[in-house]
């Protein structure tokens, strides 16, 4: 049985625990200062009365905190780290290098910098990772699988996690984005709300799986539905004109700049 230990309660945290719950082989707890109670009786966890606590019951402990909080946190665990060594920290923390994770928990703890997205809920997920240069074959191999298990995962150089934290990380808000603009849009066309929201969740859900199932690029795909000379196309101009490419390119590089505030 391995223990997963969480720091930290909210979205992503939760879209963890239930992306590895149901796996018989690993058993979670989580200490939150607030929600940390209700959270774990909502998925069938274990709450901890403290970070120290979810140290000292786990072989990973996953930091799901706000970054500012990771002095805070490193500090409360400082017991922990002494007395267990052997914990491996998988931090999620956005921006926050494995250098400066190393900086709060010292050098001799094993990290990993991993950065999912809140579709590991359904292990449908993208987790980019990153490790100690110095960290054994095995232990890599290990969260790789924990990971694996929440949907796709990469081994990335550290200089593109701010890239791919806009692109993967903050990208189901984008679509998101996407989808409730074309609902907006099919209300203003005169479509019920509840009509418009349930048109615009499947035509992107569809979508995704098309491109995914069918492995289509997202052009091979957009060609097929541009019946040449039709209806598509003008719409497709009208992307165009607007300048999707450009406004969706100041989307990455604002979320990117932010990002690199915390590094
Ligand atoms: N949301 C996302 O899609 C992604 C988020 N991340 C990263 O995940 C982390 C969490 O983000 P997100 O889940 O969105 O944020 P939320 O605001 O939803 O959750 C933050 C959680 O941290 C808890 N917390 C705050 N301070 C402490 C502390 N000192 N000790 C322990 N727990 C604390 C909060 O506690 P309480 O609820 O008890 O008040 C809350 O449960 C961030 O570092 C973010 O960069 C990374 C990739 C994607
Ligand atoms: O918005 C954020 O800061 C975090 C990082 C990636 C997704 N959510």
């Amino acid at each position: 049985m391995l223990t997963i230990g969480f720091i930290g309660a909210g979205n992503m945290a939760k879209a963890m625990m239930q992306g590895w719950a149901g796996n018989a082989d690993i058993h979670q707890v989580v200490y939150s200062p607030n929600s940390g109670a209700q959270v774990a009786a909502e998925l069938g966890l274990e709450a901890k009365q403290s970070a120290l606590d979810v140290w000292a019951e786990s072989d990973m402990v996953v930091l799901a905190m706000p970054p500012a909080q990771l002095e805070a946190v490193a500090k409360d665990l400082q017991l922990g780290i002494m007395m267990k060594p052997s914990v491996i920290v998988a931090s999620v923390l956005g921006g926050v290098s494995l250098a400066t994770l190393h900086a709060a928990f010292g050098e001799h703890v094993m990290v990993a910098r991993t950065l999912p997205n809140v579709n590991v809920a359904l292990k449908y997920g993208y987790t980019a990772l990153a490790f100690d240069a110095n960290m054994d074959q095995d232990v890599k191999g290990a969260i790789a699988a924990l990971f694996l298990e929440l949907g796709r995962t990469d081994e990335l150089p550290e200089e593109q996690f701010g890239a791919v934290s806009a692109l993967a990380g903050s990208g189901p808000a984008f679509v998101a984005a996407f989808a409730e603009a074309m609902t907006q849009a099919g209300i203003q066309a005169g479509i019920a709300p509840d009509t418009a929201a349930r048109l615009a969740e499947q035509t992107v859900v569809g979508t995704a799986r098309h491109m995914g199932d069918l492995k289509k690029d997202p052009m091979t795909l957009a060609h097929e539905v541009m019946t040449p000379g039709g209806s598509t196309a003008a719409g497709w101009e009208a992307l165009e004109q607007g300048n999707l490419n450009g406004l969706v390119a100041d989307a990455i590089q604002a979320t990117m700049k932010k990002n690199a505030e915390f590094e």
